[in-house]
């Protein structure tokens, strides 16, 4: 929001969203939250700011907030540079030695400072690492056919176990590491639900840049089953990039976390949106009740 606006809010109204926010509030106290952070969702500094508002209240109110991030086109970006044009394979990056290399650069460094900078800017505690920092994600080659690409076997979580006692936000880039030591480039949401199944998450926020799962028609699905998704995946109308979002939530449900929710990153407070107004954002995606 801008300064100016700011100044000109019914204070009133703000005074009153706060206290009818009180049940979701509490209802979150204590809860985790992974966050999903796509490399679409990011915007401009000012976006990047709002999203570390969001993040810095969502700890401020008692829930531990980890945040794995991507930044497919900051990568692009990156290789464009050097000449090096990539190939996908249903929604993952064919990923040779050169490419690794650039991708680690970029996600390690680049993105992952950006999103800790912008949190800590607002008064949060966020600490940056990938899935090398304390074995935290040990991954197997998904497949020979899409060269250094992760998935991971084994989930390390005490490095944050440690960063939620001490009320520290971590940030993650979606880096694993082979049992052979290899550096593997794992996709953002993939990487999300694991670590949302490890910590048995409440919520995995998956922030992209379309507003949810939409039908055949083009309509967003504001409720989805996992066997709805599975229909949807089947019949084609999931494709491209959502397959790994999709994919993701239903692993991460099987594995554990609560409800999955795909929504768009670039609308403001795209996370308060969904976990404090009884409207949500989205689709929702969560076993029949
Ligand atoms: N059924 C669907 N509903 C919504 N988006 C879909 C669907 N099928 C394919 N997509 C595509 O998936 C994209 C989101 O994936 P992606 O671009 O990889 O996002 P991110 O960079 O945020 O991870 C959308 O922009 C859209 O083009
Ligand atoms: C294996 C694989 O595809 N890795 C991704 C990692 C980044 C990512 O997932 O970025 P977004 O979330 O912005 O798409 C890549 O190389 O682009």
């Amino acid at each position: 929001m801008k300064k100016q606006d700011f100044m000109e809010r019914d204070w009133a109204a703000t005074a009153a969203t706060l206290n009818y926010a009180l049940p979701m509030l509490q209802r979150y106290d204590g809860a985790t939250v992974v966050v999903k952070f796509g490399g679409n969702a990011m915007g401009d500094d000012e976006a990047m700011a709002s999203f570390a508002r969001d993040i810095v209240l969502m700890r401020l109110v008692g829930v531990n907030p980890v945040v794995v991030h991507g930044g497919g086109p900051m990568i692009n970006e990156m290789l464009a540079r050097q000449g090096i044009v990539s190939e996908f394979v249903r929604g993952k990056r064919v990923t040779d030695k050169a490419t690794v290399e650039v991708v680690e650069a970029v996600l390690s460094g680049l993105v992952n400072k950006r999103i800790v900078q912008a949190i800590n800017a607002q008064g949060g505690k966020a600490v940056g690492i990938s899935g090398k920092d304390g074995n935290l994600m040990i991954c197997d080659q998904t497949d020979p056919e899409l060269g250094y690409v992760g998935t991971p076997v084994e989930m390390n979580t005490q490095v944050l176990h440690t960063l939620f006692a001490a009320e520290m936000i971590p940030v993650i880039a979606p880096i694993g590491v082979g049992r052979d030591g290899a550096t593997l480039n794992i996709n953002g949401d993939t990487a999300a639900g694991a670590i949302a199944a490890s910590l048995n998450a409440d919520r995995l926020l998956l922030l992209t840049d379309v507003a949810g799962v939409k039908d055949a028609s083009g309509n967003v699905v504001t409720e989805l089953t996992p066997e709805a998704v599975a229909q949807m995946t089947r019949d084609g109308v999931i494709a491209g990039g959502m397959i790994p979002k999709t994919e993701t939530a239903l692993a991460a449900i099987e594995g554990g976390v609560r409800a999955v929710v795909i929504l768009d990153g670039r609308v403001p407070n795209a996370c308060l949106l969904e976990l404090y107004t009884q409207q949500g954002a989205g689709s929702m995606i969560r076993p029949p009740r």
